[in-house]
């Protein structure tokens, strides 16, 4: 576990020794700290604290189980899911969409939990169908992706992922914002996953993402980028995160 240090278990101990021994108005505060950091660390000296994914999409669940392994998961956590149809929520801003079910999926999982919700934006429609995507894409299928396109002169657009993680109900919110630029095509490729077939990304050599192995896709897909941000803010804190869940945890028990 790499968040604790060879020498926290001895410190541990030594505290919770050290209560029995100091005189007594020292040995309140050490008794706190001692409660705190056996509990802190004997929670995680077994085993690695779990954080959820929640997510109904079963191909973003594969994406990211392989975003994760192939960067040999080096986060300090175990990763689990769970496939909950979140409510769609609905407005022009996807950070705010992100943020809103990254606090449902807490609700629901009733503890540290991690989202994501993409959207797919068309620079001649000033960012439509953005996170109304899902529904375009149902309605009006890869055609009627294209037809929306008729007319324009421009056929740009950025594929968006955000993550959003929190420690639980009622803690703050993190966002990730993960981006790649490339145009919207006439269909090409497997016909797997969403709107893979009719983007292609500038850095794709000419490929639609349906036309990628998923190795490929990872190098520079919009999901990869965001869970990069989202991975490297976990190591970074991970010590501080341990710390909050260890404290929720005592709170509530
Ligand atoms: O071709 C694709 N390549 C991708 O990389 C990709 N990522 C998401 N999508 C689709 O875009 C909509 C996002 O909506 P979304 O973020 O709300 O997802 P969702 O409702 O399917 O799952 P979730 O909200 O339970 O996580 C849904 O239709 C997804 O299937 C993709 N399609
Ligand atoms: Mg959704």
């Amino acid at each position: 576990m790499k968040v604790v240090s060879r020498h926290s278990l001895p410190l541990a101990f030594f505290l919770y020794r050290a209560d029995a021994w100091i005189v007594p108005q020292l040995s309140k505060r050490i008794a706190i700290s001692s409660r705190f950091l056996t509990s802190f660390y004997g929670s995680m000296s077994s085993e690695l604290p779990a954080l959820t994914f929640v997510t109904g999409n079963k191909k973003k669940l594969e994406e990211v189980k392989h975003i994760l392994s192939s960067n040999g998961n080096k986060l300090p956590f175990d990763v689990t899911n769970q496939k909950i149809d979140l409510p769609e929520l609905q407005g022009d801003d996807p950070v705010e969409i992100a943020k809103e079910k990254c606090k449902l999926a807490a609700e629901q999982v009733q503890g540290p939990c991690f989202t994501e919700d993409t959207s797919l934006c068309f620079y001649a429609l000033n960012g439509l169908p953005g996170p109304y995507i899902k529904w375009f894409l149902e309605k009006c299928g890869h055609d009627g992706l294209n037809k929306m396109l008729v007319g324009f002169n421009d056929n740009s657009a950025y594929a968006q992922t955000v993550f959003a993680f929190t420690i639980g109900p009622g803690h703050p919110v993190e966002v990730f914002d993960g981006r790649t630029e490339g145009k919207i095509v006439p269909p090409r490729g497997s016909l797997d996953f969403g709107w893979d077939p009719v983007f292609e990304p500038l850095e794709g050599n000419g490929k639609t993402y349906a036309e990628m192995n998923k190795d490929e896709k990872k190098a520079i897909s919009h999901r990869s980028r965001s869970l990069a941000k989202l991975s490297a803010y976990l190591s970074e804190n991970a010590e501080s995160i341990a710390q909050d869940l260890s404290t929720k945890k005592a709170r509530s028990s």
